[in-house]
């Protein structure tokens, strides 16, 4: 269990996060998902105590993470998907670790299993991919065997099989009854992976929630209309909650009406339909319908508004 309360960090003029409060319950998967600089990695750094909350706190199954006696029972850590530059090789590198906590030498065999490493347990640590090494980082996580685990970016940069994999590892230790939060840019991965989701944007809190219903509360649908009259069409339907993006001459996007309705107009006003199709939002629309307000830079070619509307647009 993780519980933040009004937690905040200031980096100069800069509030990384924001008196964000949640709550990360065991037995499940929970999700923390945002953009790029949305304050993910800085909330997991308070969480393990390696960065000192501007005001707030935090506790990790009912304690500040530095109160726990034994921290590698409770909570184990990925945050930074970095290959660690050692020329110890894999299984030397987690029995020095296991020793400097107390851990048993018979634990680290047992993660190796468990991550799939035995392969390359006698390899130098240095010359790992990065695939191999988001496995050694979770086997280091894994090793005092906690019940929380809290894992940044964890399928960075992994190939597919290796996607999966993080995939069942951690639904596997949810049923164990373990505490697991893992952070994503993508909202796509959490879709597959959370059962939770906590969602983060400038470091406030956007919104949170079983993944469902986070994404049906989200993702509006939109109604792909093609039309010779394409411009009239625009003018007729358009309206205080009517969004309209034109896509090319003839071709708009509607968002804020039913397909009936847009078809209704249309024929009281007289005007030829080509095309009237209703489209679910993909879950990443979604997401950057979520967060479009939060993210911090927006690409010079197309921010995040681009699928947004112009109001009342001529086609
Ligand atoms: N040590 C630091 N000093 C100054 N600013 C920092 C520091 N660490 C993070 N920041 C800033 O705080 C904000 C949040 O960063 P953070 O790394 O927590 O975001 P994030 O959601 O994890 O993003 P990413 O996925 O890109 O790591 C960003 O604006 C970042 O530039």
């Amino acid at each position: 269990m993780i519980e933040a309360e009004g937690l905040t960090k200031r980096y100069g003029t800069k509030l990384a996060v924001d008196h964000v409060s949640f709550r990360v319950e065991p037995g499940q998967v929970t999700g923390f998902l945002g953009p790029n600089g949305a304050g993910k990695s800085t909330t997991m750094r308070m969480i393990v105590g390696l960065d000192r909350p501007t005001a707030g706190h935090v506790e990790v199954n009912g304690k500040p993470y530095a109160q726990h006696h034994a921290p590698m029972h409770e909570v184990g850590s990925l945050l930074e998907a970095k290959a660690v530059h050692t020329g110890r090789n894999a299984r030397n590198h987690l029995r020095a670790l296991a020793a400097t906590h107390g851990l048993p030498g018979k634990r680290v065999d047992e993660v190796i299993e468990m991550t799939g490493l035995a392969a390359v347990a006698k390899k130098r640590v240095g010359g790992f991919s990065l695939g191999m090494g988001q496995r050694l980082g979770i086997a280091v996580a894994m090793l005092g065997d906690p019940r929380t685990l809290i894992l940044d970016e964890p399928v960075n940069g992994l190939d597919p099989e290796g996607v999966k994999w993080v995939r069942t590892m951690v639904r596997y230790l949810a049923d164990e009854g373990r505490t697991v939060f893992l952070s994503s840019h993508l909202m796509s991965e959490m879709a597959i992976t959370a059962d939770q989701l906590i969602v983060i944007g400038r470091g406030r809190i956007i919104t949170s929630g079983p993944v469902q219903e986070v994404i049906d509360r989200t993702s509006g649908t939109s109604v792909t209309v093609r039309s010779p009259q394409a411009a009239q069409l625009a003018e007729r339907l358009a309206g205080e909650d009517v969004a309209i993006t034109v896509i090319e001459p003839g071709h708009l996007a509607v968002r804020g009406l039913e397909a009936a309705q847009v078809g209704e107009v249309a024929a009281r006003e007289g005007l030829v339909l080509h095309e009237l199709t209703p489209v679910r939002a993909s879950l990443e629309e979604a997401f950057m319908t979520l967060t479009a307000d939060d993210v911090e830079f927006h690409s010079a070619s197309g921010s995040p508004h681009a699928s947004h509307a112009t109001e009342g647009a001529q086609a």
